[in-house]
């Protein structure tokens, strides 16, 4: 099975990058859907109240992302070290659930017949040491300017982009770390480059 990677800015297109390649077969995994499954358990859960109050919790006794990112997000001490203990808590538990759904498609049997190539959709791809692990790694490519205002279709402020932008390796080095460079702003160019990654590769079509 071949394992490709997406790296890039917040609001780059990677979802959207990694959504052409299902188009041609490919399983996605998406760390970020993980992690919110990953807030829903009791004793993660239970460990972030007692760090950061009731505040951080909703009346149906779920969590409150939006309180966490409050706390989390930025590169100066405090912020660090709150982001520091949410991921001690999360990404070990997003690993083993990264790893389990890896094993269950590569593995073959019910879910994983036939599956050719894995794309990785992990924010922290390359901190969190999975670029390793990946045959080629894709940079989604996206001026800032076009994020931002994707972001804000989220409710992001150009602020709430740059703090959680400083809480990631930099840009240039993460497209440093890549293989391929795809643009994330024109959506004909970019299936013109997963097209290319995909004949390069020899992968096999599923349309
Ligand atoms: C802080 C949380 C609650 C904020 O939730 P929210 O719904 O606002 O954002 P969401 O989870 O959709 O993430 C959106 C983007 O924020 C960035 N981001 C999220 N967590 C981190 C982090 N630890 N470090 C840097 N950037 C991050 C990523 O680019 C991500 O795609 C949530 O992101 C979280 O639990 N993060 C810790 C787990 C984690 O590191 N996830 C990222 C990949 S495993
Ligand atoms: N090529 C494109 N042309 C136009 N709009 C796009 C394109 N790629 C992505 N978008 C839009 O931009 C927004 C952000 O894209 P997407 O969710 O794929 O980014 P992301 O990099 O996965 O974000 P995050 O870093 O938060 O995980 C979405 O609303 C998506 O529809």
């Amino acid at each position: 099975m071949t394992i490709l990677g997406l790296t890039g800015g917040i609001a780059s297109g990677k979802s959207f990058v990694a959504a052409l390649l299902a188009e041609r077969g490919a399983v996605v995994l998406d760390a970020d859907r993980h992690a919110h499954a990953v807030l829903a358990e009791p004793a993660v859960r239970d460990a972030l109240v007692d760090r950061w109050g009731a505040g951080v919790l909703a009346e149906d006794g779920s969590l409150r992302r939006g309180e966490i990112a409050r706390r989390v997000f930025g590169d100066d001490a405090a912020a660090t070290a709150e982001r520091r203990f949410l991921e001690n808590l999360v990404h070990p538990r997003v690993r083993q659930r990264l790893r389990a759904e890896l094993d269950r498609i590569a593995g073959g049997g019910a879910a994983g017949q036939g599956v050719a190539v894995a794309v990785l959709d992990i924010p922290l791809l390359i901190e969190a040491g999975w670029a390793d692990e990946c045959d080629a790694v894709l940079f989604v490519d996206t001026p800032l300017a076009v994020r931002q205002q994707r972001a804000a279709t989220r409710g992001w402020s150009a602020d709430e982009l740059a703090r959680r932008e400083a809480s990631q390796t930099p840009i240039d080095a993460k497209r440093a770390a890549a293989d391929v460079v795809v643009p994330g702003a024109d959506e004909a160019a970019a299936r013109e480059v997963v097209d290319r990654v995909w004949r390069r590769w020899g992968l096999p079509d599923a349309r």
